[in-house]
């Protein structure tokens, strides 16, 4: 019988009201409950006793490895992370092919409205000639063109604006339609009013906005914070509506979309605009056009325009390669895991965590809170960049922002002890713009006359030491905190730098 006390305890805790014993508990009875409640505790404090073995074998084993990329926006960090994944996390990687596919798309629509831009910049560049010779005359590509920017758009150049005949107009005016591409796959890569994706339309071209605005509206591009499960829905989407073997984005929600008409799905879209894509990028008089503006298309950040036959196929589905060229900007900050073997010490397995981190200059002061918790800091520094604007500060030269933020890295109190490893890129597009003729010492004040090619530009200390850039700033780029990257971790340029 249980004592007038317990009772009290009973009638105050549901709990132990659930747990008490029945009233009328035999003998029998008793000893089986006992005997199941000792069980249960055995197996509890086992289960207690692994957790904290665990805990302690955790502490005394090797510690991640962490290791922040770091860069302005556009310098490499996603692609070398993407990288990453694909030597470590093959399967993983190439299990996400189908979500890039959309990105593909994304990017070959932005080329595009780049082409559509240059042809109404040209447009109204005839049309004000012959109603007023005296236009003024912009004197910086937006930083849209990317490789154009920086660069003068002068008189000359301008008047080489070859005109524009009927067919090029028909022609643009027939890919008009890639507004709705865009607009389509920008709404499934980001959730619901999130307000993070920074989109533009066509419409904003061919309507009546002012240039600055057409530019400013170029200027944005699509980013994606990396929290958002993206991947996973394009994923099923594709997943879903791909038993024709098509692979294509149809929504089955009529409100949201086409619903059931597949012929306004995105990829459809695109599918049915390729040849006009492919005509206008391989006409001769648009390249002459995209010549004269300074704009170097097959630079930009997701180029696939060379490809529009292939990207655009109804079974089209990204090759390693595309995944690596695919731009997406990012927002927020992503942690990656792997498993890595130790090849100087027999082999151990030990754990790699990867932080990727959005570049642009608004999203920098998110990365300080990740700077006293790093063993290491990859630092991307992107060559290219001399003859180019940041897309958020015309006034700044990309390389001098580079220099800037490597500096601030290296004399940051918070790295003192962090390795920090340089990692100067994009020398494929470094080279290509030497080879077209962009000269460095145009951009680089102090390199002076000297020949224009890429041993002379990337050996000689001298041009990037005292960095005198355009824009008349002087920057000094000596290895501020007297940091070294390991042997073999920079690329021979970088050792020069
Ligand atoms: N040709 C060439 N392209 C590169 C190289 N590294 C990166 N890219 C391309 O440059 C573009 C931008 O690279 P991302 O990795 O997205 O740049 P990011 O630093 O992550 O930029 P944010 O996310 O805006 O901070 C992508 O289209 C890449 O494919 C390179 O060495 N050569
Ligand atoms: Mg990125």
């Amino acid at each position: 019988m249980p004592s007038k006390n317990s009772k009290i305890v009973t009638e105050g805790d549901p709990l132990a009201h659930v747990m008490a014993p029945p009233p009328n508990e035999t003998e029998e009875q008793r000893e089986a409950r006992l005997a199941a409640e000792a069980e249960a505790k055995r197996i509890s404090d086992a289960i207690d006793e692994e957790l904290q073995r665990q805990a302690k074998a955790e502490k005394r084993g090797p510690k991640p490895v962490k290791i922040l990329l770091l860069g302005q926006s556009e310098s490499g960090k996603s692609t070398t992370l993407k990288n990453f994944q694909l030597m470590n996390t093959p399967k993983a990687f190439r299990a996400e092919r189908a979500s890039w596919r959309a990105v593909v798309h994304l990017n070959v629509v932005r080329s595009i409205r780049v082409i559509l831009e240059a042809m109404a910049e040209a447009q109204a560049y005839h049309a004000s000639t012959y109603s007023s010779p005296n236009t003024p005359i912009r004197t910086h590509a937006p930083d849209l063109f990317h490789a154009a920017s920086g660069s003068s758009l002068n008189r000359d150049a301008r008047s080489q604006h070859p005109p524009l005949t009927a067919e090029h107009l028909k022609l643009k005016l027939r890919l008009s339609p890639l507004v709705q591409v865009e607009e389509a796959l920008i709404r499934r890569l980001t959730p619901a009013g999130s307000g993070e994706v920074e989109a533009t339309q066509l419409l904003s071209i061919s309507g009546g906005a002012s240039h600055a605005d057409r530019a400013r509206a170029l200027d944005r591009e699509v980013a994606v914070n990396s929290q958002f499960a993206w991947k996973g829905v394009f994923h099923k989407m594709i997943g879903r509506n791909s038993s024709d073997g098509d692979a294509d984005y149809s929504d089955p929600d009529p409100v949201t979309d086409a619903g059931g008409d597949r012929s306004q799905d995105p990829s459809r879209i695109l599918h049915a605009c390729a040849e006009d894509m492919i005509t206008l990028w391989n006409d001769p008089v648009i390249k002459a056009l995209l010549r004269a503006q300074g704009i170097r298309m097959e630079d930009m950040p997701g180029f696939f325009l060379d490809s529009i036959a292939r990207v655009t196929h109804p079974k089209y589905i990204p090759t390693d390669d595309d995944i690596l060229r695919a731009r997406l900007k990012t927002l927020g900050v992503s942690e990656h895991r792997f498993t890595i073997k130790e090849v100087f010490a027999g082999g151990i397995s030990r754990d790699l965590r990867i932080y990727d981190v959005g570049g642009h200059r608004s999203l920098r002061a998110a990365w300080a809170p990740f700077f006293d918790d790093m063993n290491a800091i990859l630092f991307l520094a992107p060559l290219s960049g001399f003859d180019q604007v940041l897309a958020e500060d015309e006034s700044v030269n990309r390389l001098e922002d580079s220099v800037l933020l490597w500096k601030s890295i290296c004399s940051n109190q918070l790295l003192g002890k962090t390795n920090l490893i340089l990692f100067l890129n994009k020398v494929d597009i470094f080279r290509a713009k030497l080879k077209a003729g962009i000269q460095f010492g145009q951009y680089i004040i102090s390199y002076g006359n000297r020949p224009n090619d890429y041993d002379n530009t990337s050996a000689c200390a001298d041009v990037l030491l005292p960095l005198y850039l355009r824009n008349g700033h002087e920057v000094d780029v000596e290895r501020a905190a007297g940091q070294e990257a390991p042997a073999g971790a920079i690329p021979p340029a970088a050792a020069k730098y």
